[in-house]
């Protein structure tokens, strides 16, 4: 039985990649009766048909599994915000760090347009992100000594690319793999602004051991947890031991993360939009019950 890794799923189909050769699988008949489903970026076992073709045997157990997008296997999120035009929004970045370690992956920083930032405000923001013990990388998209230094962040990883609308992903794309960043851009442009469904996720190889899922029309990962779990996701805060165990770090009067934004030692950016992020997952739940 020989292995590999979907790279892309076409209506019923599902392209193996195998030591350099990409085939075109079936799944076996019984996965549809048993709920088996094969996702881009599973791992699978097959049975070679010919030298094109194949039936997908199994699927090996996932490391981790994105919804939205649908996609096995991811291990790195690569956080991509510019810090001007579009503005740099916090609470946006918080917001997509939290759901990246909600969903088992590993998210890093990528702060774009660096050129046009100023210089003390920029160093502010790496800092708070380094707090958090993420990687962060400050960079002009278009130089190459700034595309190296992402290229390193990704590499050995399944990398997917998550941020705004504007922030650059198209851009670095391009300069990471200029093959790929040719279909995204041919995309981008069919679909315009209005949202777009048609079109798969896809797995690109940019080199032996790195991929980048290129999945079109993504640009915000769900954040799906309770909110009372919500405060496990702010890695930094577990620096600040609250006497209450079931602090929710809220309006509890011991809360020593509020008291660390309060005096500095905790930026109070993080606290600020973790409420707000907190008030959000509460109201829908509230709309829920
Ligand atoms: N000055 C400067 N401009 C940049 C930089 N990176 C990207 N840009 C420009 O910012 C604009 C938006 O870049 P895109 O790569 O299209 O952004 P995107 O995130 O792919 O946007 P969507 O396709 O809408 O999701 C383009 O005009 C780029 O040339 C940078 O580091 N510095
Ligand atoms: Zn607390």
């Amino acid at each position: 039985m020989a292995e590999g890794k979907v790279i892309r799923a076409i209506s019923g189909f599902f392209d193996i990649y195998d030591t350099g050769v990409v085939r075109r699988c079936r799944a076996r008949g019984v996965f549809k009766k048993q709920g088996v489903t094969v996702l881009v970026g599973d791992e699978v076992e097959y049975e070679p048909i010919g030298q094109q073709e194949g039936i997908v045997n199994s699927v090996k157990p996932r490391q981790t599994e994105l919804i939205r997008p649908p996609i096995a296997n991811v291990n790195h999120v690569l956080v991509v915000f510019s810090y001007v035009t579009p503005d740099l929004n916090l609470l946006m970045v918080d917001k997509t760090i939290a759901a990246a370690i909600i969903a088992g992956v590993t998210p890093s920083l990528v702060l774009t347009k660096r050129d046009l930032a100023s210089l003390p405000e920029a160093e502010q923001v790496v800092d708070i992100y380094r707090e958090c013990g993420l990687e962060v990388v400050s960079i002009s998209t278009k130089e190459a000594s700034s595309v190296d230094l992402v290229r390193a962040l990704m590499q050995g990883k399944t990398n997917v690319v998550a941020g705004p609308s504007g922030a650059g992903k198209s851009t670095l794309a391009n300069a990471l793999a200029p093959g790929l960043a040719l279909k995204m851009g041919a995309v981008s442009e069919k679909i315009g602004r209005g949202r777009q469904t048609t079109r798969h996720v896809e797995l690109f190889q940019l080199d032996a051991e790195t991929w980048l899922a290129d999945a079109p029309g993504f640009s915000q990962l769900q954040l799906n947890v309770e909110s009372r779990a919500l405060r496990n996701y702010f890695p930094d805060f577990a620096a600040f031991d609250c006497p209450y165990r079931g602090c929710l770090h809220m309006d509890e009067e011991s809360c020593l993360v509020k008291a660390a934004a309060e005096s500095g030692q905790l930026a109070s950016s993080r606290y600020e939009n973790y409420r707000q992020i907190y008030q959000e997952i509460r109201e829908r739940e509230e709309r829920m019950y």
